[in-house]
């Protein structure tokens, strides 16, 4: 048995953008995913995954054809697509296209939510998955299998910053195939969910036509992009109160690509008014979390009492991405 866990993320910058090589700067953030895999000799796939959205279910299928699990069949696609990726890839590494698994898969990430849990649980799989077959792929490769499921999951769009970010840990800048981790100090996130989810694939998919139909919304990428390099040197210079402003305008940008909503908008403006730097949708948008910069309480205890927020919590920027949980 192998059991690894990943780091969720927030965006600081950069989401959405990133997919047409713009540069962007997630954070991994204390919650994990962490997946338990022992191998199986009779090629069967069982996947105990009890925090997914069909109200949590467990699915065997494999081999001989359909899952038997009283569903529609696209909507368990959806919802296995990254584990049953993540066991392609370490089947794939480890030269074994017919050994079977049992995974089991516990996060405290909230789902299609905005903070990377796809990317986290794609990574904790496949190193599980690779080192119960006797494989110790390195961080860079893991992060670069993990992107090919996110690609695949996607429909072929994903960047590489969700899945580099999970890996490594940290604050790390991805800007096409270049990924690199950054020297950032412990900023103070706070983060706010309304609950709700939004879906990646259909997200991206949504951006990449307004792009192609409006040439605006092709110059509001590259804004995107230009703020990104004006976040990064804030950082570098640990200026909080122009990490803020810039956040601010990032999720003014990423409203006029259509992906934010009116849960998310509320939860922004509630955190601004309590008084935190700046607060923006992080991750695909459509529905999820948002994060803000506030080292003081105020942010958080606004968005408590914020309607269509469920939950606010802050979030410790993880150095440690992939991670050995069975000793
Ligand atoms: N705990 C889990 N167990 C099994 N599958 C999971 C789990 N968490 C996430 N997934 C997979 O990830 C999918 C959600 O990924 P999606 O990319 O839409 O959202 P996200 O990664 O949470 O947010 P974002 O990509 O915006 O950061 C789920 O439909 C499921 O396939
Ligand atoms: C929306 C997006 O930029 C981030 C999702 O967390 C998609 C991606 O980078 O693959
Ligand atoms: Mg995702």
């Amino acid at each position: 048995m192998a059991v690894s866990s990943a780091p969720g993320k927030v965006y600081l910058f950069g989401e959405h953008a990133v997919v047409y090589g713009e540069p962007a700067v997630p954070c991994a953030i204390e919650r994990r995913a962490t997946v338990e895999v022992s191998a199986r000799s009779d090629g069967r796939l069982r996947v105990d995954a009890g925090d997914l959205t069909l109200d949590g279910f467990t699915v065997e299928y494999g081999g001989d054809g359909a899952p038997d699990v009283d569903v529609p069949q696209s909507l368990v696609q959806a919802a296995t697509g990254y584990v049953d990726g993540a066991v392609a890839q370490a089947r794939d590494a480890a030269d074994s296209p017919d050994v079977g698994f049992d995974v089991a898969i516990e996060s405290a990430i909230p789902l299609g939510a905005g903070l990377g849990s796809s990317a986290a649980v794609a990574v904790a799989g496949i190193d599980a998955a690779t080192r119960e077959l006797g494989i110790e792929l390195s961080t860079e490769e893991l992060a670069k299998r993990a992107y090919r499921v996110e690609r695949e999951v996607q429909s072929g769009e994903a960047s590489r910053a969700d899945t580099f970010c999970s890996a490594m840990g940290g604050a790390v800048r991805v800007e096409g195939d270049d990924c690199r981790r950054l020297d950032a100090p412990n900023l103070p996130f706070v983060i706010g969910y309304d609950g709700g989810a939004g879906d990646t694939g259909e997200l991206v998919a949504g951006v990449r036509a307004l792009r192609e139909e409006y040439d605006f919304a092709a110059d509001t990428v590259e804004a995107i992009g230009d703020l990104v390099r004006r976040g990064e040197r804030a950082l570098d210079e640990g200026d909080i109160a122009e990490l803020g402003r810039l956040m601010d305008v990032n999720h003014g940008l990423l409203s006029a690509l259509g992906v934010s909503s009116r849960s998310l908008d509320a939860m922004v403006w509630a955190a601004r008014e309590a008084g935190a730097h700046g607060a923006k949708l992080t991750g695909a948008g459509g529905g999820g979390c948002i994060v803000a910069l506030d080292e003081s309480e105020a942010s958080r205890t606004a968005l408590g009492y914020t309607p269509g927020c469920v939950e606010s919590f802050r979030a410790e920027l993880d150095f440690e991405g992939v991670r050995r949980e069975d000793g």
